[in-house]
């Protein structure tokens, strides 16, 4: 049995994609080791939001391979086990959290108790029977979280969770994602604010459709020498890493 199926969430082999005419993606590749959070880090539009839907399958890519799960990307099998929270979360305006929540475990045929755990989870437990039309970005943001949470897939992907949020929900949240992983899941969380690599235990530094480095965040520090994960990304850039 090839040990990468085993250890590693998700192994992507020289991806390419375009998007219109334009190459969005070259020649990426990476590994998502299993039970982390794996940090996907770069400035706006170099690429992280289509690297994630490629990863889910809801990209047409170029070339490559990827593998999710040990399984391609994108197949059926996987519908159950990877979660994705887009950056623009929807949820039912007309619907307490709760039922927003419980919509979702129907699907996967979660109980009530499910539904209880994916609120207290995301720390919406005091909201629970609060409409989706009568909480704040942030709220919204969780209230999208604990439907996929609820599903319990093995595999979570969010896309910019922490945009918009103030710093004290920011950093309760990436408690929460710790507390996630914790359980047993892997997460792969994408962000263009350079200082949320602290929180990760695995960076993907990409810039322009590139990957420029894979390594943890201790490690990015030695390699640069710079203390601030914001000057650390520019040393890098600067190196031509
Ligand atoms: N539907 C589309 N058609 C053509 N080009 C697109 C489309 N969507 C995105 N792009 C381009 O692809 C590139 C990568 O976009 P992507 O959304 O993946 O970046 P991102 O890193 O997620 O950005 P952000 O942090 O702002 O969300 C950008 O240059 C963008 O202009």
């Amino acid at each position: 049995m090839d040990t990468t199926v085993r250890t590693d969430a998700i192994v992507i082999r020289n991806l390419s994609v375009k998007r219109g005419k334009n190459p969005v993606l070259r020649d990426v590749s990476l590994t998502v080791p299993r039970g982390s959070i794996t940090g996907l880090l770069g400035p706006s539009g170099c690429g992280k939001t289509t690297l994630m839907r490629s990863i889910v399958g809801t990209q047409i890519v170029e070339s490559g391979e990827l593998t999710v799960l040990g399984a391609p990307a994108g197949s059926k099998s996987l519908r159950s086990q990877v979660g994705y929270v887009t950056q623009s979360p929807s949820i039912y305006p007309d619907l307490t959290i709760r039922r927003n929540v419980a919509y979702f475990g129907a699907l996967f045929g979660k109980s009530s108790a499910g539904v209880q755990e994916a609120i207290d989870a995301v720390g919406l437990t005091a909201y629970a029977d609060q409409r989706g039309d009568e909480l704040s970005g942030g709220q919204k943001t969780r209230v999208s979280l604990a439907c996929a949470l609820v599903a319990e897939p093995e595999l979570l992907i969010l896309d910019e969770p922490t945009v918009g949020l103030d710093p004290v929900l920011r950093v309760e949240l990436w408690e929460r994602f710790a507390a996630i992983v914790a359980k047993g899941s892997t997460l792969l969380v994408s962000s263009h604010v350079m200082d949320e690599a602290e929180h990760c235990d695995q960076l993907l530094l990409m810039r322009e459709g590139r990957l420029l480095a894979e390594l943890p965040p201790a490690e990015l520090r030695e390699r640069t020498g710079e203390e601030s994960m914001e000057n650390a990304f520019l040393a890098l850039i600067r190196s031509g890493a």
